[in-house]
Formats: structure tokens, sequence, C-alpha cells
């Protein structure tokens, strides 16, 4: 079983921003989904584990070593896919690969087989042999998990992988990441509040450097069972609702909008129960977060 735990983690750009507010967390085998906002911190909160850039304050411990002190010892057992893992040089998938096979030290005797089972796994076998950078976004995303598997990683770091894909890409990408497996950490980064839902074991939010919540998507779902009410209003209607309601979500449709209200009890003509969705969750605790400055 690895482990990591995070421990009262801060980190303050040089421009003031403060991207990590005193975060703790604890990450175990299993899909682990991030959630947040832009600017949440999501990103820096990868980096600095992936010992891409460093901390003001707190601990990194990763199967019992302070990485934030000896950063190799995660590098050695990371797979990380940056969210603008975008440059290419003029290398074919499997001579790109192999170039990043011999950075993250696969002894040589091993390289051609992990790599082309890896090419087997992303179902780009038959495109083994053509440039990277003549690959569509899915693809790429693709070849991304297979770079990101080299070495056996112990922990993989993937962030927003799914942004820009068309809905058949992504499905294909979620399906090859929740093959990855239970017996390693994958900390997946997303805005996608249905891909936590239906990709990981546990989860967290994150807003303003905070750590808002975390626990497991059903026991989040369970929890707020009862209290999510749905009505179909008119657009102008809408900011007599905000004034009164406790408004979660909004969204068009045909014209329309449809409100979810969280309440513990019925709140009012024309409202029905609806069963909570991961995004009922997701945006109440975003409302109920203490604001932070
Ligand atoms: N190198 C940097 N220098 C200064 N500020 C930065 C730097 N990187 C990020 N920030 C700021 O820190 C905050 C957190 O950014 P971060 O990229 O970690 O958030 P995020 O949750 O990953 O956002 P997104 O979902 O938009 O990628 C933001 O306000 C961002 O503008």
């Amino acid at each position: 079983m690895n482990t990591l735990q995070i421990k009262n983690l801060s980190k303050t750009y040089a421009n003031g921003v403060k991207a990590l507010d005193n975060l703790s967390l604890e990450i175990g085998n299993g899909m682990f989904g991030l959630l947040g906002p832009n600017g949440a911190g999501k990103s820096t909160l990868m980096k600095t584990i992936a010992g891409l850039q460093s901390a003001d304050h707190g601990e990194i411990i990763f199967n019992g070593e302070n990485i934030l002190q000896n950063p190799l010892f995660i590098k050695k057992q990371l797979g990380y896919l940056p969210q603008d893992f975008g440059v290419y040089p003029k290398l074919s998938a499997f001579q790109l690969l192999e170039h990043l096979a011999v950075l993250k030290g696969v002894p040589k005797n091993e390289r051609k087989e992990q790599i082309l089972a890896l090419l087997q796994k992303v179902n780009l076998y038959e495109h083994r042999n053509s440039e990277v950078h003549s690959f569509s976004g899915g693809m790429r995303q693709r070849f991304g998990i297979a770079q990101v598997l080299l070495g056996n990683p112990q922990i993989i770091i993937v962030d927003e992988p799914t942004a820009g894909l068309d809905p058949e890409e992504r499905n294909r990408f979620n399906n090859l990441l929740s093959e990855i497996g239970e017996q390693l950490i994958v900390i997946l980064s997303t805005h996608l509040v249905e891909d936590v839902r239906s990709l990981c074991s546990q989860m967290a939010i994150i807003n303003k450097g905070c750590l808002i919540a975390s626990g497991a998507p059903a026991q989040f779902i369970e929890q707020l069972a009862g209290t999510i009410w749905s009505k179909t209003i008119d657009k102008k209607d809408w900011q007599r609702y905000a004034d009164n309601y406790r408004i979660i979500t909004s969204q068009l449709n045909a014209g329309r909008l449809n409100i979810h209200v969280h309440a513990t009890t019925q709140p009012g003509n024309g409202f029905t129960a609806v069963v909570p969705a991961l995004e009922d969750v997701y945006f109440t605790q975003l409302v109920n977060a203490p604001q932070h400055v």
C-alpha cells in the first residue's frame, strides 16, 4: 500500500498569491479526484507533489519519506502528465518513449518490451512509427498515459487530462485511466465533476488553496439525499429566486433555467426532490465553505 500525506502545506508565489493555504490531505492507493474552481491551487499542489516546485511550509510524506527534503525519492516512482504536455520533438511514438525510458532509468534489456506493451495498452501500437506531433488531442493524451506508466511508477498524477477532448476520446481516455488499477496512487485533477464520480473512490475539493472537504464521492452524495430540490423557472425570475433560496446550480434547458436548491425541507411551490449528483455536492460545498480572502 502506498501512502501520501500532505501536512499543513502552504505556498505563496512571488506576486503575493497564496496558492496553498495550510492544506492537509491523506491519499492511499486507488483513484483520487481533486476538484476545485480555476485558480484553486490544484496545479500548484500537483507540481509540489511531483517535486517540480518548493513549498513555503509543511510536509509531503510519500511512503514514509519527506519528499520536500528528498524529491528524488518520489521522482523515481512518479508518472506525471501535466496540463501542458504539448511540445513534441519530431520523433515517432516509439522513439520518444524510448528516449523517456532512458531518462526514467528503465533498464536497456526491458525497454523495448515495456514500450511495445504500453503502446498496446493505450491503443497506439499501430501508430508506433508515426510522429507524436501529428497525433490528435486524444491520441496525445493516450500517449501521455504511456509515458506516465514507463518504469512502473507507484504514483501517477494527471492534471486536467480530458480538457479539449471530444466526448468519445474522453470516454476512451477515462476507460484507460480506470484500467490503471488500484495498486498505485492515481491523482486526477479535473473540472469535470462527473469524471470524478465515475472514476474515483476518494476525492477532495479545494478552493483558494484550502481544503474544503475530502472523502468518498458516494458518501458525500448520500449525505445530501433529500436536500436537493429542482425547479424550472424563467430566466427573468432568477434574481428573485437567488434572493430567497440557496441556489446550487442553474442550467439552461430549452431557453428556461433549471435550478437546484439546497434545503433541508420542501422549499416551496413547484420544487421537486431530486437524487443528488456529485455536481450538487461540489457546488453545495463551495457555496457553504467559509470565505477566505
Ligand atoms: N508561477 C506562478 N506565479 C504566480 N502566481 C501563480 C503561479 N502559478 C499559479 N499562480 C496563481 O496561483 C493560484 C493557483 O493556481 P493553480 O494553477 O495552482 O490553480 P488551479 O486550481 O490548477 O487552476 P486551473 O484549474 O485554472 O488550472 C492562481 O491564482 C494562479 O494565478
